[in-house]
């Protein structure tokens, strides 16, 4: 037997001894939640919701440890230990111990852990050899050893298996794709380790050009922080914003296989509860919805609302006459503004006074002085009456958001008074016709309406305090269920226990809580693409986490939205007063390096701010292009047979391929309903994404550049690329950057300045 066969036999001893920790604790976890149910629906409420309590957690739990399952133990730190009583470390998905509380494996988020990702030869960090373990199932494939300590090494057991520690770092990369995003936690990369690991405050930038882990980092860092900080961040919740919904879908098995699950991701256009997206509009019709001015258009728009009638209104009230007057108005409404308070929480008091001022009219007439009770029925009397009502509305009026912006959005006179240093042509562009559906660009005007106008809270504040009131009383009371009864010892804290409390039955989780509610302010906040964020989005975000507990993630050389940023400091300097600090990455872990060549090319030429960065591979024949008269147009034989072939190279035509393996055609929006059409009518059909599904789903989908945004596939068949730069560079270059095999081009159309001249 070789030396690797006897390692990769000891480690799979150790492998083993890990998982059949793990399936006692599932098993545990089940008998648990079988005894929880088995009691039953009798008991007061109290015993009911505490099992429905217990019940929901060991579920969670249980979820949590299914997760888990793929890939459970990868590393191996053997530690320099001058004394040789040392233990090697065992790294993991979760950290294990076993029944007598002996360390099994170490969270790959614990400190000991650090090691693993960062540690060098030059910095060894006490550690004299890293192992990589590499797992199919539950059996160990094979094993990896970097030596970083050779002198602490000399005389113990040889290194196996590749010793540049690049293996399982290549076999991850060259992995068919299946259209879900895989965690990266066995080969994280030190430089993407330092950003992971950095401290929750304040707004973390990282800026890296395409493939260089931007999203994978952003996630494990959110993993990371809820490992760190966990008491401070289960309770806020950590929301993580994406482009799209194809995107969230993309990556939405990652944090869960981390052992998180309790994360809300959403897209901007979600964040404002109530409202659903369906419209479309021209881009600069989005990027002037974008500008920060927006946020003054709006402030005018609301202190329009408030406003003193030409002329005196005179209404009878018992026989009595009260004159609503212009000044009274004005007063009141300048009293009212000076409380600071938003529209419709200075409306009360806009409406007390001018009701006070009323009664005084009213009262004079009578001739007799009235006791405070009576003066108070007067008032009443008066608030009921409808002239008054209708008078003192008209002065300022209850709005809610939606009311405010369809208004502003589709009334020319209402526009053009709050909007005055907008040109005519601004002007019409943003005017569309009553009752047309929101748009994405609409929702952080909402945001910002729902700001200005507020809500009448105090009934919403009532609740909160008596909300944290029950808070403290369930942890006092989950404490002592724990401490007396000895349930869920081990399994569940008081904090998580308590947090499923309720008065009838479970209550929600923090992230189904805060997902329910617009005014929810987060721990922190992650932001993937934010390279498309208006300067309008970025306001929403930061009212959602007043702390600035940020990490923020994208690529300026990327952007496609009009209203998004061409470079960090002018986007984010305003909204965040300068205080935020920039991380790079700057390896390419998915596109072949020729074809990230080419990309980098073809944008440099377009004036794209393009992030310098190496490729951590080449793949033979990356780039093919085709140009000129054989590519017979969009819906020709050219584009199928560039599928069909790259079908056959993926192993999908003769069924060798697993489930991995996905094409994307690409096409300017123009052009991929022709795409679209010609491939459903060819043989490669049946592996299109016709049914209705997610497109992440198909082996074969048609996109336009903007929707790969964010995402990857093994091929990518790109469509006419100079009809894709006419409309957005930025979009050329996210569709050029999505392979992590080949790029296929077919250019009846010519190619963009910079494109390399084709292979014959
Ligand atoms: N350390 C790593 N180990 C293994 N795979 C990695 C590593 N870092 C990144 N990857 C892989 O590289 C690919 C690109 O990563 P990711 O999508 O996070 O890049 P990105 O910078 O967000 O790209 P884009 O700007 O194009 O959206 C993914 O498949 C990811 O799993």
């Amino acid at each position: 037997m070789t030396d690797l066969q006897d390692q990769i036999e000891h480690e799979q001893g150790a492998v083993d001894e890990r998982y059949a920790r793990l399936d006692r604790l599932r098993a545990t976890t089940r008998a648990r939640l079988s005894q929880t149910r088995r009691v039953g629906p009798s008991g007061s409420p109290q015993n009911r919701s505490e099992r429905d309590a217990f019940a929901t957690l060991y579920e969670d739990r249980l979820a949590q440890l299914d997760a888990v399952e793929q890939r459970l133990c990868f590393g191996r730190l053997d530690l320099a230990d001058p004394d040789g009583a040392g233990r090697p470390l065992y790294i993991g998905r979760i950290g294990l111990t076993d029944e007598d509380h002996t360390s099994l494996m170490t969270d790959w988020r614990a400190p000991a852990a650090r090691p693993f990702y960062r540690a060098t030869s030059a910095r060894p960090e006490g550690v004299v050899r890293r192992r990589h373990l590499v797992t199919r199932g539950r059996s160990v494939t094979g094993l990896e050893d970097e030596i970083l300590d050779l002198d602490a090494y000399a005389g113990t057991a040889q290194a196996v298996g590749t010793v540049a520690g690049e293996g399982a770092l290549l076999a991850a990369l060259a992995t068919a794709r299946t259209g879900r995003m895989g965690d990266i936690v066995a080969t994280i990369q030190a430089e993407q380790d330092a950003i992971i690991r950095s401290g929750l405050a304040g707004a973390l930038v990282v800026q890296g050009g395409p493939g260089t882990g931007k999203t994978a980092v952003a996630l494990h860092r959110a993993a990371y922080l809820l490992y760190a900080h966990r008491s401070t961040l289960e309770r806020s919740g950590v929301l993580v914003v994406g482009p799209s919904r194809t995107f969230l879908r993309y990556i939405d098995q990652v944090l869960p296989s981390l052992g998180e699950t309790g994360v809300v991701a959403a897209t901007v256009e979600e964040l404002f509860p109530g409202v659903t997206v369906t419209g479309t509009e021209p881009d600069a019709a989005a990027e002037l919805k974008g500008r920060v001015d927006m946020a003054e258009v709006l402030a005018r728009a609301v202190r329009q609302r408030q406003r003193a009638p030409r002329d005196p209104v005179e209404v009878r009230v018992d026989g009595r006459r009260v004159v609503v007057r212009p000044a009274d108005v004005a007063d009141a409404i300048g009293k009212a503004r000076r409380t600071g308070r938003p529209h419709n929480l200075a409306r009360i008091t806009f409406v007390r006074e001018m009701l006070q001022r009323l009664a005084d009219q009213y009262i004079a007439q009578l001739g007799f002085a009235v006791a405070p009770e009576d003066r108070a029925e007067v008032v009443e009397d008066l608030r009921t009456t409808r002239e008054i009502r209708i008078a003192l509305n008209l002065a300022w009026m209850p709005l809610t958001p939606q009311k405010l912006v369809g208004d502003l959005l589709t009334r020319p006179a209402r526009l053009e008074a709050a909007a005055p240093r907008l040109s005519a042509r601004e002007r019409h562009l943003l005017l569309r016709e009553p009752g047309a559906p929101w748009t994405a660009a609409d929702v952080p005007l909402l945001d910002e309406a729902a700001e200005l106008l507020g809500e009448d809270d105090q009934a919403a504040r009532a609740q909160a305090a008596e909300e944290t009131r029950r808070r403290e009383e369930e942890l006092d009371y989950a404490r002592q269920v724990l401490s007396s009864t000895g349930a869920g010892r081990g399994l569940v804290s008081a904090e998580q226990l308590a947090g499923r409390f309720g008065s009838s039955g479970p209550s929600l989780t923090t992230a189904e809580r805060a997902a329910a509610d617009r005014a929810w302010t987060y721990g922190h906040v992650v932001v993937d693409e934010a390279q498309e964020l208006s300067a309008m989005a970025w306001r929403m975000l930061l009212r959602r986490c007043p702390t600035r507990s940020m990490t923020v993630v994208g690529d300026v050389a990327q952007t496609s939205s009009a209203a998004g940023a061409r470079d960090w400091a002018s986007t984010l300097d305003p909204v965040l007063r300068g205080s935020w600090r920039l991380a790079e990455l700057t390896v390419n872990y998915r596109t072949p390096a020729t074809v990230a060549h080419a990309a980098q090319e073809v944008a440099q030429r377009a004036g794209l701010p393009v992030s310098a960065q190496t490729s951590a591979r080449d793949v033979p024949a990356a780039l093919r292009v085709q140009v000129g008269d054989d590519v017979d147009g969009v819906d020709g034989t050219a584009l199928v047979r560039a599928v069909e072939e790259s079908l056959v190279e993926l192993g999908v035509l003769d069924g060798t391929a697993e489930e991995g393996g996905r094409v994307v055609v690409v096409a300017a929006p123009d052009d991929a309903g022709a795409v679209a059409a010609r491939l459903a009518a060819s043989s490669v059909a049946p592996y299109l994404d016709a049914r209705g599904g997610s497109p992440l789903d198909a082996r074969v989908a048609v996109m336009t550049p903007r929707q790969t945004k964010g995402l990857e596939f093994d091929v990518v068949v790109l469509v006419e690329p100079r009809r894709i730069a006419k409309d957005s560079p930025g979009d050329l270059y996210v569709a050029m950057t999505r392979p992590t095999r080949t790029l296929r081009v077919l250019a009846g159309d010519g190619l963009p300045d910079g494109f390399p001249t084709p292979h014959a």
